[in-house]
């Protein structure tokens, strides 16, 4: 695994405040709206604080997060992630996906076999990517007015209070993410594109999402035990390096660090993208290659990998590690994926 450019705790990739965003007048919109795209199309990544989502709500994400990933096997496997690729929904346990399952050149989110259109190479890659297990395990949400991707839910009496949260967490996602997307939108017109009244459409994008397609993911990386790390990247890995495919990305992560975004120069050399010091409930934004098509390639979908676990003794298991010495610290993130209807992804 190639060496970052930067500390893990310096951050690299622009903040941006979207404090009373709606509240304001256009030109302090737009000023807001100009930033977010710059750093899109610099890096595809933003930090965003203000973004109107409680601390004490994130908190309690990632303790209800943290309490189903504590839970026994048995009890999580109550929302099994049903068979097959169609359905993302419910607790997938580790080694279970790959993200280099989900590896295509196409973009389409299938794997790509050798066909003997020159893909062989590409192919083989991803055969040989397919022999490292993520170490990871995760359970995925998504709308209850989804019907071809029915939520699985976790039996109350287990995990009481988990479902009534989580819905109401989905949706206030969906709202914050709605004020992204019309950021950008506003980020992204000229004057030029201004109708007979002179009006912008800033709902370009947020009209194209009815909030029924997103997918809330609570995502856990377990401790692994020090004399495995140096096996990390060969046989093991968190999340190996991708884009993601939808429009954009809404992600909320601990203390611990491990997020890794390729830098604009590319080559494969990679940054460190931490929580922020000064704001630890700040949320890291990101393009993915839908998003890029309908910006006509101005915004950028990058290239981003979790990382080596910090190398930490853990001896009072608050590191998440269970008190065993020599294990590094667990990690917890929380991702949001904007997708659009389904129909619409069609004809993208
Ligand atoms: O856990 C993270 O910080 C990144 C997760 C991610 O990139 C993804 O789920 O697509
Ligand atoms: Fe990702």
């Amino acid at each position: 695994m190639s060496a970052l450019t930067n500390k893990p705790d310096t951050p690299s990739i622009p903040v941006i405040s979207f404090a009373d965003y709606s509240a304001l007048a256009l030109p302090q919109r737009r000023h807001t709206a100009t930033q977010l795209v710059n750093a899109c199309t610099k890096y595809g990544f933003a930090y965003i604080t203000d973004h109107g989502v409680p601390a004490t709500t994130i908190q309690r994400a990632f303790d209800l997060s943290a309490q189903f990933f504590a839970s026994p096997v048995a009890s999580k496997m109550k929302a099994p992630h049903p068979p097959g690729w169609a359905v993302h929904r419910g607790y997938s346990w580790p080694g279970l996906e790959k993200v280099s399952n989900a590896t295509s050149s196409n973009g389409d989110g299938g794997a790509t076999e050798g066909n003997g259109d020159g893909n062989e190479e590409i192919a083989a890659q991803i055969a040989a990517l397919r022999e490292i297990t993520d170490v990871k395990e995760s359970f995925d949400i998504g709308s209850d007015g989804n019907a071809e991707q029915p939520n699985q839910w976790p039996p109350e009496e287990l995990y009481p209070g988990f479902r009534g949260f989580m819905t109401q967490f989905y949706e206030e996602m969906n709202r914050a993410a709605m004020q992204v997307l019309r950021a950008l939108a506003l980020g992204l017109l000229s004057d030029d594109d201004a109708g007979e009244e002179g009006e912008l459409d800033e709902d370009a994008f947020a009209k194209l999402h009815s909030g029924a397609y997103n997918q809330l993911r609570l995502l856990h990386y377990p401790p692994i035990p020090i004399d495995e790390v140096s096996e990390y990247g060969k046989t093991k890995t968190r999340m190996p390096s991708h884009t993601d495919w939808s429009t954009i990305t809404l992600l909320f992560q601990d203390s611990v660090g491990g997020l890794e975004v390729e830098v604009p120069e590319g080559g494969g050399k990679y940054m460190a993208v931490p929580p922020l010091p000064s704001d630890p409930y700040a949320m890291v934004m990101n393009v993915g290659d839908l998003m890029v098509r309908w910006s006509n390639d101005r915004l950028k979908s990058t290239e981003h990998r979790v990382g080596l676990p910090p190398v930490i003794k853990a001896v009072d298991g608050s590191n998440g590690s269970n008190g065993a010495e020599g294990m590094t610290k667990a990690r917890y993130s929380i991702p949001y994926f904007l997708t659009t209807d389904p129909d619409l992804k069609k004809a993208a």
